[in-house]
Protein backbone atom coordinates (compact mmCIF):
# COMPACT_ATOMS: atom_id res chain seq x y z
CA UNK A 1 0.00 0.00 0.00
CA UNK A 2 2.76 2.13 0.87
CA UNK A 3 4.39 1.54 -2.32
CA UNK A 4 1.89 2.13 -4.24
CA UNK A 5 1.13 5.43 -2.70
CA UNK A 6 5.08 6.19 -3.06
CA UNK A 7 4.57 5.38 -7.05
CA UNK A 8 1.32 8.12 -7.04
CA UNK A 9 3.32 10.62 -5.17
CA UNK A 10 6.62 10.08 -7.82
CA UNK A 11 4.17 9.35 -10.70
CA UNK A 12 2.12 13.11 -10.12
CA UNK A 13 5.30 14.84 -8.79
CA UNK A 14 7.24 13.46 -12.57
CA UNK A 15 4.45 14.65 -14.80
CA UNK A 16 4.50 18.02 -13.24
CA UNK A 17 8.19 18.08 -13.40
CA UNK A 18 7.68 16.90 -17.39
CA UNK A 19 4.97 19.87 -17.85
CA UNK A 20 7.07 22.29 -16.31
CA UNK A 21 10.10 21.17 -18.57
CA UNK A 22 8.30 21.40 -21.64
CA UNK A 23 6.97 24.82 -20.81
CA UNK A 24 10.48 26.29 -19.62
CA UNK A 25 11.88 24.80 -22.48
CA UNK A 26 9.49 26.79 -24.80
CA UNK A 27 10.27 29.40 -23.23
CA UNK A 28 13.78 29.09 -23.51
CA UNK A 29 13.33 28.15 -27.39
CA UNK A 30 12.33 31.69 -27.54
CA UNK A 31 15.59 32.99 -25.67
CA UNK A 32 18.24 31.55 -27.74
CA UNK A 33 19.05 31.39 -31.06
CA UNK A 34 17.96 28.37 -33.21
CA UNK A 35 20.34 25.94 -34.24
CA UNK A 36 20.97 26.08 -37.95
CA UNK A 37 22.75 23.19 -39.29
CA UNK A 38 24.46 22.62 -42.87
CA UNK A 39 26.96 25.37 -42.48
CA UNK A 40 30.54 25.61 -42.49
CA UNK A 41 32.33 26.80 -39.22
CA UNK A 42 34.24 30.06 -40.53
CA UNK A 43 36.95 31.03 -38.41
CA UNK A 44 39.98 33.35 -38.77
CA UNK A 45 43.05 30.81 -39.12
CA UNK A 46 46.13 31.62 -38.20
CA UNK A 47 49.01 30.65 -40.88
CA UNK A 48 51.41 32.92 -40.32
CA UNK A 49 54.93 31.52 -40.30
CA UNK A 50 53.08 27.76 -40.81
CA UNK A 51 54.38 25.70 -43.80
CA UNK A 52 51.29 26.02 -46.42
CA UNK A 53 52.20 23.40 -49.48
CA UNK A 54 50.60 24.72 -52.60
CA UNK A 55 49.94 21.73 -54.95
CA UNK A 56 50.00 23.37 -59.00
CA UNK A 57 51.11 27.00 -60.68
CA UNK A 58 48.14 27.83 -62.80
CA UNK A 59 45.44 30.55 -62.03
CA UNK A 60 43.36 28.71 -59.49
CA UNK A 61 46.81 28.16 -57.61
CA UNK A 62 47.57 32.03 -58.07
CA UNK A 63 44.69 32.76 -55.94
CA UNK A 64 45.46 30.09 -53.06
CA UNK A 65 49.24 31.69 -52.94
CA UNK A 66 48.07 35.01 -52.66
CA UNK A 67 45.71 34.32 -49.80
CA UNK A 68 48.16 32.19 -47.71
CA UNK A 69 50.49 35.18 -48.34
CA UNK A 70 47.99 37.89 -47.36
CA UNK A 71 48.22 35.42 -44.05
CA UNK A 72 52.18 35.37 -43.89
CA UNK A 73 52.40 31.73 -44.38
CA UNK A 74 55.76 30.11 -45.28
CA UNK A 75 54.44 28.93 -49.06
CA UNK A 76 55.74 26.44 -50.77
CA UNK A 77 54.84 25.59 -54.75
CA UNK A 78 55.29 22.61 -56.11
CA UNK A 79 54.95 22.04 -59.86
CA UNK A 80 57.06 21.34 -63.26
CA UNK A 81 58.24 25.21 -64.33
CA UNK A 82 56.96 24.67 -67.66
CA UNK A 83 53.08 25.23 -66.15
CA UNK A 84 53.87 27.85 -63.76
CA UNK A 85 51.38 30.87 -64.71
CA UNK A 86 52.60 34.27 -64.81
CA UNK A 87 51.55 35.57 -61.58
CA UNK A 88 53.59 32.08 -59.74
CA UNK A 89 56.47 32.44 -61.86
CA UNK A 90 56.68 36.19 -60.50
CA UNK A 91 55.77 34.98 -56.73
CA UNK A 92 59.08 31.95 -57.64
CA UNK A 93 61.20 34.73 -58.77
CA UNK A 94 60.46 37.15 -56.26
CA UNK A 95 61.35 34.82 -54.11
CA UNK A 96 57.85 35.14 -52.09
CA UNK A 97 57.48 31.50 -52.09
CA UNK A 98 59.79 28.41 -52.52
CA UNK A 99 59.52 26.43 -55.78
CA UNK A 100 59.68 22.78 -56.23
CA UNK A 101 60.06 22.51 -59.98
CA UNK A 102 58.65 18.41 -60.73
CA UNK A 103 54.96 16.95 -60.09
CA UNK A 104 53.57 16.54 -56.45
CA UNK A 105 55.25 13.22 -54.43
CA UNK A 106 53.76 12.18 -51.35
CA UNK A 107 57.34 13.61 -49.31
CA UNK A 108 55.84 16.60 -50.08
CA UNK A 109 53.77 16.62 -47.40
CA UNK A 110 56.58 15.85 -45.06
CA UNK A 111 56.43 19.33 -43.12
CA UNK A 112 53.28 20.38 -44.47
CA UNK A 113 50.71 22.25 -42.01
CA UNK A 114 48.37 22.92 -44.69
CA UNK A 115 47.94 21.34 -48.13
CA UNK A 116 46.06 23.69 -51.15
CA UNK A 117 45.58 21.54 -54.40
CA UNK A 118 44.52 22.94 -57.74
CA UNK A 119 45.64 20.85 -60.51
CA UNK A 120 44.03 19.76 -63.70
CA UNK A 121 44.41 16.22 -62.61
CA UNK A 122 41.66 14.66 -60.77
CA UNK A 123 43.77 11.23 -60.28
CA UNK A 124 47.01 12.95 -58.78
CA UNK A 125 44.66 15.50 -57.02
CA UNK A 126 42.40 12.50 -55.00
CA UNK A 127 45.94 11.33 -54.04
CA UNK A 128 46.76 14.43 -52.26
CA UNK A 129 43.79 14.24 -51.08
CA UNK A 130 44.02 10.53 -49.38
CA UNK A 131 47.86 11.21 -48.76
CA UNK A 132 46.91 14.33 -46.36
CA UNK A 133 43.98 12.44 -44.74
CA UNK A 134 45.91 9.75 -43.92
CA UNK A 135 48.99 12.41 -42.31
CA UNK A 136 45.93 14.63 -40.64
CA UNK A 137 46.77 17.47 -42.99
CA UNK A 138 43.99 20.21 -43.21
CA UNK A 139 43.47 20.16 -47.20
CA UNK A 140 41.37 21.94 -49.90
CA UNK A 141 41.17 20.36 -53.14
CA UNK A 142 40.31 22.74 -55.58
CA UNK A 143 36.50 22.61 -57.10
CA UNK A 144 36.38 19.09 -55.20
CA UNK A 145 33.77 19.78 -52.01
CA UNK A 146 34.39 16.21 -51.11
CA UNK A 147 37.56 16.24 -51.21
CA UNK A 148 37.83 19.64 -48.78
CA UNK A 149 38.35 19.93 -44.93
CA UNK A 150 37.79 23.87 -45.86
CA UNK A 151 36.18 26.02 -48.72
CA UNK A 152 37.44 29.15 -49.94
CA UNK A 153 35.44 31.76 -50.03
CA UNK A 154 34.95 35.13 -51.66
CA UNK A 155 37.31 37.84 -50.02
CA UNK A 156 37.19 41.46 -49.33
CA UNK A 157 40.36 42.84 -47.60
CA UNK A 158 40.71 46.62 -46.50
CA UNK A 159 43.99 46.72 -44.06
CA UNK A 160 43.20 44.48 -41.15
CA UNK A 161 39.09 44.28 -42.13
CA UNK A 162 38.58 40.71 -44.39
CA UNK A 163 34.75 39.80 -44.98
CA UNK A 164 34.87 36.26 -46.54
CA UNK A 165 31.24 35.26 -47.76
CA UNK A 166 30.86 31.53 -48.35
CA UNK A 167 27.81 29.77 -49.88
CA UNK A 168 28.53 26.55 -49.04
CA UNK A 169 29.07 24.97 -52.22
CA UNK A 170 25.92 26.24 -53.50
CA UNK A 171 26.86 29.18 -55.39
CA UNK A 172 30.58 30.38 -56.33
CA UNK A 173 29.44 33.15 -58.23
CA UNK A 174 26.85 34.05 -56.37
CA UNK A 175 29.63 34.07 -53.24
CA UNK A 176 31.75 36.81 -55.65
CA UNK A 177 28.63 39.25 -56.10
CA UNK A 178 27.43 38.97 -52.57
CA UNK A 179 31.20 39.97 -51.91
CA UNK A 180 30.97 42.83 -54.29
CA UNK A 181 27.96 44.30 -52.67
CA UNK A 182 28.80 44.57 -49.13
CA UNK A 183 32.02 45.81 -49.95
CA UNK A 184 30.60 48.77 -52.08
CA UNK A 185 28.22 49.25 -49.27
CA UNK A 186 31.29 49.75 -46.95
CA UNK A 187 32.91 53.63 -46.04
CA UNK A 188 35.64 53.95 -47.89
CA UNK A 189 37.94 54.66 -44.45
CA UNK A 190 36.36 51.74 -42.67
CA UNK A 191 39.96 49.64 -42.49
CA UNK A 192 41.58 52.69 -41.53
CA UNK A 193 39.29 53.45 -39.19
CA UNK A 194 39.79 49.42 -37.77
CA UNK A 195 44.10 50.36 -37.65
CA UNK A 196 43.23 53.04 -35.75
CA UNK A 197 41.39 51.27 -33.13
CA UNK A 198 43.57 48.75 -33.18
CA UNK A 199 46.50 51.17 -31.99
CA UNK A 200 44.29 52.53 -29.12
CA UNK A 201 43.64 49.00 -28.02
CA UNK A 202 46.97 48.49 -27.85
CA UNK A 203 47.71 51.70 -25.88
CA UNK A 204 44.72 51.34 -23.79
CA UNK A 205 46.77 47.56 -22.81
CA UNK A 206 49.80 49.47 -21.80
CA UNK A 207 48.35 51.59 -19.58
CA UNK A 208 45.94 49.42 -17.94
CA UNK A 209 47.34 46.18 -18.19
CA UNK A 210 45.57 44.73 -15.02
CA UNK A 211 44.17 41.17 -16.20
CA UNK A 212 41.14 42.22 -14.21
CA UNK A 213 39.90 45.81 -15.46
CA UNK A 214 39.07 43.52 -19.13
CA UNK A 215 35.39 44.56 -18.45
CA UNK A 216 36.45 48.17 -17.95
CA UNK A 217 39.02 48.19 -21.03
CA UNK A 218 36.49 46.08 -22.93
CA UNK A 219 33.22 48.73 -21.89
CA UNK A 220 35.32 51.79 -22.56
CA UNK A 221 36.47 50.88 -26.01
CA UNK A 222 32.99 49.52 -26.78
CA UNK A 223 32.00 53.05 -26.00
CA UNK A 224 34.69 54.73 -28.17
CA UNK A 225 33.53 52.82 -31.37
CA UNK A 226 30.03 53.41 -30.50
CA UNK A 227 30.20 57.45 -29.94
CA UNK A 228 32.65 58.26 -32.20
CA UNK A 229 31.92 58.33 -35.95
CA UNK A 230 34.08 56.38 -38.46
CA UNK A 231 35.68 59.48 -39.65
CA UNK A 232 37.14 60.76 -36.54
CA UNK A 233 38.38 57.39 -35.66
CA UNK A 234 40.34 57.93 -39.06
CA UNK A 235 41.78 61.55 -38.15
CA UNK A 236 42.55 59.83 -34.66
CA UNK A 237 46.19 61.11 -34.56
CA UNK A 238 48.89 59.51 -31.58
CA UNK A 239 48.28 62.58 -29.53
CA UNK A 240 44.27 62.55 -29.84
CA UNK A 241 44.58 58.71 -28.66
CA UNK A 242 47.01 60.02 -25.68
CA UNK A 243 44.26 62.45 -25.03
CA UNK A 244 41.19 60.04 -25.08
CA UNK A 245 43.44 57.37 -22.98
CA UNK A 246 43.67 60.14 -19.92
CA UNK A 247 39.90 59.28 -19.24
CA UNK A 248 40.07 55.79 -19.49
CA UNK A 249 39.93 56.15 -15.61
CA UNK A 250 36.90 57.98 -15.31
CA UNK A 251 35.15 55.91 -17.85
CA UNK A 252 34.33 59.16 -20.05
CA UNK A 253 34.38 58.95 -23.58
CA UNK A 254 34.38 62.79 -24.81
CA UNK A 255 34.80 63.68 -28.12
CA UNK A 256 37.63 64.35 -30.94
CA UNK A 257 36.48 67.68 -31.04
CA UNK A 258 36.69 68.05 -26.86
CA UNK A 259 40.01 66.35 -27.07
CA UNK A 260 41.76 68.49 -29.43
CA UNK A 261 39.81 71.60 -27.69
CA UNK A 262 41.65 70.45 -24.52
CA UNK A 263 45.49 69.99 -25.96
CA UNK A 264 45.47 73.08 -27.64
C1 LIG B 1 34.47 31.76 -53.84
C2 LIG B 1 35.63 31.14 -54.61
C3 LIG B 1 36.85 31.32 -53.76
C4 LIG B 1 38.15 30.89 -54.42
O1 LIG B 1 38.19 29.86 -55.10
O2 LIG B 1 39.11 31.65 -54.18
C5 LIG B 1 35.27 29.68 -54.89
N1 LIG B 1 35.03 29.50 -56.19
C6 LIG B 1 35.19 30.68 -56.88
C7 LIG B 1 34.84 30.88 -58.22
C8 LIG B 1 34.20 29.95 -59.10
N2 LIG B 1 34.20 28.62 -58.98
C9 LIG B 1 33.44 28.08 -59.98
C10 LIG B 1 32.96 29.14 -60.81
C11 LIG B 1 32.07 28.99 -62.05
C12 LIG B 1 30.67 29.53 -61.81
C13 LIG B 1 29.85 28.79 -60.78
O3 LIG B 1 29.75 27.54 -60.86
O4 LIG B 1 29.29 29.47 -59.90
C14 LIG B 1 33.42 30.31 -60.23
C15 LIG B 1 33.14 31.72 -60.68
C16 LIG B 1 34.27 32.33 -61.45
O5 LIG B 1 35.19 31.64 -61.92
O6 LIG B 1 34.17 33.56 -61.62
C17 LIG B 1 33.22 26.68 -60.23
C18 LIG B 1 33.17 25.71 -59.11
N3 LIG B 1 33.61 25.88 -57.84
C19 LIG B 1 33.39 24.73 -57.12
C20 LIG B 1 32.87 23.75 -58.01
C21 LIG B 1 32.61 22.31 -57.67
C22 LIG B 1 31.22 22.06 -57.25
O7 LIG B 1 30.41 22.96 -57.02
O8 LIG B 1 30.90 20.85 -57.18
C23 LIG B 1 32.68 24.39 -59.24
C24 LIG B 1 31.97 23.85 -60.48
C25 LIG B 1 32.84 23.21 -61.49
C26 LIG B 1 31.95 22.63 -62.57
O9 LIG B 1 30.77 23.00 -62.69
O10 LIG B 1 32.48 21.77 -63.26
C27 LIG B 1 33.65 24.55 -55.74
C28 LIG B 1 34.10 25.47 -54.81
N4 LIG B 1 34.42 26.75 -55.12
C29 LIG B 1 34.58 27.44 -53.97
C30 LIG B 1 35.10 28.73 -53.89
C31 LIG B 1 34.15 26.64 -52.81
C32 LIG B 1 32.70 27.00 -52.45
C33 LIG B 1 32.49 28.49 -52.17
C34 LIG B 1 31.07 28.91 -51.97
O11 LIG B 1 30.13 28.17 -52.30
O12 LIG B 1 30.87 30.01 -51.44
C35 LIG B 1 34.22 25.20 -53.35
C36 LIG B 1 33.14 24.27 -52.82
C37 LIG B 1 35.54 24.50 -52.97
C38 LIG B 1 36.79 25.35 -53.13
O13 LIG B 1 37.30 25.39 -54.26
O14 LIG B 1 37.27 25.90 -52.11
C39 LIG B 1 35.79 31.73 -56.04
C40 LIG B 1 35.21 33.14 -56.25
C41 LIG B 1 36.18 34.21 -55.72
C42 LIG B 1 35.82 35.58 -56.16
O15 LIG B 1 35.89 35.88 -57.35
O16 LIG B 1 35.53 36.40 -55.29
N1 LIG C 1 40.51 28.53 -63.36
C1 LIG C 1 39.24 28.51 -63.05
O1 LIG C 1 38.54 29.53 -63.02
C2 LIG C 1 38.61 27.21 -62.75
C3 LIG C 1 37.25 27.18 -62.72
C4 LIG C 1 36.65 25.98 -62.44
C5 LIG C 1 37.43 24.87 -62.17
N2 LIG C 1 38.77 24.92 -62.16
C6 LIG C 1 39.55 23.69 -61.80
O2 LIG C 1 40.61 23.95 -60.88
C7 LIG C 1 41.74 23.16 -61.19
C8 LIG C 1 42.93 24.00 -61.55
O3 LIG C 1 42.54 24.95 -62.50
P1 LIG C 1 43.54 25.99 -63.16
O4 LIG C 1 42.75 26.91 -63.98
O5 LIG C 1 44.45 26.56 -62.13
O6 LIG C 1 44.36 25.02 -64.12
P2 LIG C 1 45.71 25.33 -64.89
O7 LIG C 1 45.72 24.45 -66.08
O8 LIG C 1 45.93 26.79 -65.04
O9 LIG C 1 46.80 24.81 -63.86
C9 LIG C 1 46.97 23.48 -63.51
C10 LIG C 1 48.32 23.40 -62.88
O10 LIG C 1 48.50 22.12 -62.28
C11 LIG C 1 49.86 21.72 -62.55
N3 LIG C 1 49.90 20.27 -62.35
C12 LIG C 1 49.24 19.30 -63.03
N4 LIG C 1 49.51 18.09 -62.49
C13 LIG C 1 50.37 18.32 -61.46
C14 LIG C 1 50.99 17.46 -60.49
N5 LIG C 1 50.78 16.15 -60.46
N6 LIG C 1 51.79 18.02 -59.56
C15 LIG C 1 52.01 19.39 -59.54
N7 LIG C 1 51.42 20.22 -60.44
C16 LIG C 1 50.62 19.69 -61.36
C17 LIG C 1 50.12 22.21 -63.96
O11 LIG C 1 51.49 22.24 -64.25
C18 LIG C 1 49.50 23.59 -63.84
O12 LIG C 1 50.39 24.49 -63.22
C19 LIG C 1 41.30 22.27 -62.34
O13 LIG C 1 40.77 21.09 -61.78
C20 LIG C 1 40.20 23.07 -63.01
O14 LIG C 1 39.33 22.22 -63.71
C21 LIG C 1 39.36 26.08 -62.47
Amino acid sequence: MKLSADNCFFKTSSSINSLQLRYSLSKMSQKFPEVQGGGSLIVAWQVRNKNVLVVGGGEVASGRILHALNADANVTVVCPSSGLNEEVAYRVAENQVSHIDRNFEPHDLDNADMVLCAIDDPEASTQVWKLCKERRIPANIADVPPECDFYFGSMHRDGPLQIMVSTNGNGPKLANIVRQKIASALPQNTGAAIENVGLLRKKLRAIAPDANEGPKRMKWMSNVCVSWSLEDLVAMTDKDMDGLLTHYQSGDVPSLQDIRAALS
